[in-house]
C-alpha cells in the first residue's frame, strides 16, 4: 500500500488535493479527516502539516509526499524531489527598510527573521556571510518594524505583503519553489509511487496542452506539421474530400491561438480546439 502525505492546510493543500483528484486518488471530503484510504489505488492519505511532511518522508515513515522545494531544503531531512508539479510557485528573499542593504554581502553583522531557518542558514554560510538568524514562525515582516531584526529573508509571491510593510526585496533570489513531490533519498520507487508519478504527469500534460483537430489540403502538409508536431508526430488521416487531409496533434495550451492563426493562414479549415480531461504518456 502506497502511504502519502498532503498538505493539510496553507498555501499548498488546495492545489495539492485537486492533483491527486485529477490524477484519480479520493481525497477527504472534510478537513477534519487526518487520514483516508482510497482502496482503489491501494492508497493511504495522511494530511500534515506541509513543513512536517519532509520529516516524515525522510524518516521513511511514509513513501512519498507533497510539499514546497523551500521547505524540503529548510528541514534538511533525507528526502529527494522526485517531480516538480507546477503549482504553488514562489521565490525566497531578502527583503528590508530602503536603504538597510543592497546585497547578501551587506547582511554581515545585521539580524535576520525568518521561518526558514535552515535554508537561511545554509545559504548564509554558502556566501560567507556572518549574520543572525532569528527563527519565528510566521508573519516575520512585523519584526522589522518591532525592531526584532534588520532584515527578513521569507517566500515572496506577489510582493504584496512587503510593499503593505514598507520593505523592499533585496539582492538575487535565495531560492525559486513550487510544490514538489519528495520521496526518501535513494528509496525503491515501489509499484504504488510509479503509478502516482505516472499519473501526476498525466495531469500536468493535461493541463498544458489542448488537443487541436483541422482540415488542410494534402500539399500543405508538411508546413502544418511543422507548426504542430504533436508529442510523436500528429495523426493524419484521409478525409472524404479529394485533396484534404485532417490533422489532429497536441499543442502546447500557451500560444495556441497564435497556432491556429499560423494554420489559418497556411489554408487550414475547420480548426477546433478541445481540452484534455486526462492523459497517460
Ligand atoms: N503566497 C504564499 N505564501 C506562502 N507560501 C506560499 C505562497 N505561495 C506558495 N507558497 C508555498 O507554500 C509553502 C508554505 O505553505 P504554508 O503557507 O502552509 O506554510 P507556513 O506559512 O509555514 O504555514 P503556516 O501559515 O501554517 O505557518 C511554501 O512551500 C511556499 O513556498
Ligand atoms: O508575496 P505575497 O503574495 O504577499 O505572499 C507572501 C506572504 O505570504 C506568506 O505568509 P502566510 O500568509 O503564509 O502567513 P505566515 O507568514 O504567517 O506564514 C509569506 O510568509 C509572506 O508573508
Ligand atoms: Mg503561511
Amino acid at each position: 500500500m502506497l502511504r502519502l502525505a498532503v498538505p493539510n492546510k496553507g498555501a499548498l493543500s488546495e492545489a495539492a488535493q485537486l492533483m491527486l483528484k485529477e490524477a484519480g486518488y479520493r481525497i477527504r471530503s472534510d478537513r477534519r479527516e487526518l487520514v483516508i484510504t482510497d482502496p482503489l489505488n491501494d492508497c493511504e492519505l495522511f494530511f500534515l502539516r506541509p513543513r512536517d511532511i519532509a520529516v516524515y518522508v525522510g524518516e521513511g515513515s511514509l513513501d512519498a509526499g507533497i510539499t514546497g522545494r523551500d521547505m524540503l531544503i529548510d528541514s534538511g531531512a533525507p528526502v529527494e524531489e522526485i517531480l516538480p508539479l507546477g503549482f504553488g510557485a514562489s521565490t525566497f528573499r531578502f527583503a528590508a527598510k530602503p536603504g538597510t542593504a543592497a546585497e547578501v554581502g551587506d547582511l554581515n553583522g545585521l539580524r535576520i527573521a525568518t521561518s526558514y531557518a535552515g535554508l537561511l542558514g545554509k545559504y548564509l554560510a554558502d556566501q560567507g556571510v556572518d549574520a543572525r538568524v532569528i527563527k519565528l514562525d510566521g508573519a516575520v515582516e512585523t519584526a522589522i518594524r518591532l525592531g526584532v531584526a534588520d532584515a527578513v529573508a521569507d517566500v515572496v509571491e506577489t510582493g504584496t505583503t512587503l510593499r503593505n510593510m514598507g520593505l523592499e526585496i533585496f539582492g538575487d533570489p535565495i531560492m525559486h519553489s513550487e510544490g514538489v513531490l519528495i520521496q526518501r533519498s535513494g528509496a525503491d520507487q515501489g509499484g504504488g509511487l510509479a503509478q502516482l508519478l505516472h499519473r501526476l504527469k498525466g495531469v500536468m500534460v493535461a493541463r498544458d496542452y489542448v488537443m487541436m483537430d483541422y482540415d488542410i489540403r494534402a500539399e500543405r502538409i508538411e508546413e502544418a506539421i511543422a507548426l504542430t508536431p504533436g508529442m510523436e508526430g500528429p495523426t493524419v488521416s484521409p478525409l472524404h474530400r479529394e485533396g484534404w487531409v485532417a490533422v489532429r496533434a497536441m499543442v502546447p495550451r500557451k500560444g495556441h491561438q497564435q497556432v491556429m492563426d499560423a494554420l489559418w493562414d497556411i489554408g487550414a479549415r475547420a480548426i477546433l480546439v478541445t481540452d484534455i480531461y486526462a492523459a497517460r504518456l
